[in-house]
């Protein structure tokens, strides 16, 4: 299966579980990959036959920057749910990283796959 994919979006969130996170926003970054049959747009050359990778970026921009969750993996679920719900899309595959919320590591975070039901 063919993917669209969107690398290294930022997004502002209320996220943690400790005090002092629940009074500042922090940077998180997502990587999603999402199962897409490239075929149709390669051939119509119309972008209203893509999953348009700009409208997924746009709504997890809203939804993320709205959100207020104490674990990544919470909102890393409700991420892939939105996406799987709202877009045409079979699979999705979602790293969410939160850069700099343990000393020494670059990132942490989860990742998640999930393909729609039925
Ligand atoms: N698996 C997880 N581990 C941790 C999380 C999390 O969301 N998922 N969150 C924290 C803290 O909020 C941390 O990011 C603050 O540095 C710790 N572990």
């Amino acid at each position: 299966m063919d993917r669209v994919f969107i690398e290294g979006l930022e997004i502002e969130a209320l996220i943690g579980i400790y005090d002092w996170e629940r009074r500042i926003r922090q940077t998180l970054v997502f990587d999603l990959e999402m199962g897409f049959d490239n075929r149709v747009p390669a051939a119509s050359d119309d972008i209203a036959d893509t999953l348009n990778y700009k409208a997924v970026s746009r709504r997890l921009v809203e939804y993320v920057s709205q959100s207020d969750f104490g674990l990544v993996e919470t909102l890393a679920e409700r991420c892939v749910a939105i996406v799987l719900a709202e877009f045409d899309v079979a699979h999705v595959r979602l790293k969410l990283s939160k850069p700099g919320a343990v000393r020494g590591a670059k990132a942490v975070g989860v990742i998640v796959e999930r393909t729609r039901a039925g």
